[in-house]
């Protein structure tokens, strides 16, 4: 059980939840989770992705990504290791299930940036653990601006990612939270709001009987 850090109450329990991320390439989701779960008065864990993808420039194996080959990607999945896998862009990307099942198992949270076809397997498998946000790019023009202005990736690169987006925007609808990614400080605000109200969702408060029993019991007492 998670203690519920939200309100400044130590005291009341309550489970541990996913929140997953998604968005066309060069929308924002990379940087909104990153930026969450690195200020560690979140207290979220970044589930680290095996990929097939080549790294690019500025990425850091083991902390982006677990680079890995084709083959060795196939053993994770012939082995039950991956919590969810997708192709994405021509690529093999999952989630590692054991540190998610460590981390949930210590009540804990944990974000996911992944895609909506991992999106609804994870949503099949955890159900009401799971909160989901997409993230919008406020205009195509803009998108494929931040996909040339990253310049981590070749033209054509970009231009696979682009033709993709088409099919991707198409899965807002199945999200609990649609951002717009224009002001980035504006959808820093909106996640760590979304967070900040899920954790208080009575329904993953299980500490919340207990605490009203006391708060009755010292009524009684006058
Ligand atoms: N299903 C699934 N998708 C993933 C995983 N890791 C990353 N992705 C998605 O794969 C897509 C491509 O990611 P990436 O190669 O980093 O490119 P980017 O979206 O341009 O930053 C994005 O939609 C990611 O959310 C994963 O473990 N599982
Ligand atoms: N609100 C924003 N305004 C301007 N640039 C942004 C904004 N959000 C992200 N970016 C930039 O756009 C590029 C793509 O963002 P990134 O987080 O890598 O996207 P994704 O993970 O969705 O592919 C990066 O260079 C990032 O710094």
């Amino acid at each position: 059980m998670t203690q519920d850090a939200t309100q400044g109450r130590p005291d009341i329990a309550r489970r541990g939840l996913i929140l997953i991320l998604s968005s066309p390439s060069g929308a924002g989701k990379t940087t909104l989770t990153r930026a969450i779960a690195q200020d560690g008065g979140w207290g979220l864990d970044l589930s680290i992705s095996v990929t097939t993808r080549a790294r690019r420039p500025s990425e850091i194996d083991g902390r982006h990504y677990r680079f890995i080959d084709r083959e060795a990607f196939e053993d994770l999945r012939a082995r039950d290791d991956l919590l969810e896998w997708a192709e994405v862009h021509g690529n093999f990307y999952g989630t590692p299930r054991r540190p998610v099942e460590k981390t949930l198992g210590q009540g804990r949270d944990m974000i996911f940036d992944i895609d909506y076809q991992g999106t609804r397997q994870v949503r099949q498998r955890l159900q009401d653990d799971v909160v989901t946000v997409f993230i919008l790019p406020p205009s195509f023009s803009e998108l494929r601006n931040r996909l040339e202005r990253r310049a981590e990736d070749a033209p054509e690169t970009i231009e696979r990612r682009l033709a993709n987006a088409r099919n991707e925007m198409q899965r807002w609808s199945e999200y609990d939270y649609v951002i717009v990614n224009d002001d980035l400080d504006e959808s820093f605000r909106a996640l760590q709001a979304i967070l900040t109200a899920e954790r208080l969702k009575r329904t993953r408060r299980t500490g919340l009987p207990g605490f009203v029993d006391g708060l009755l019991a010292e009524a009684e007492r006058g």
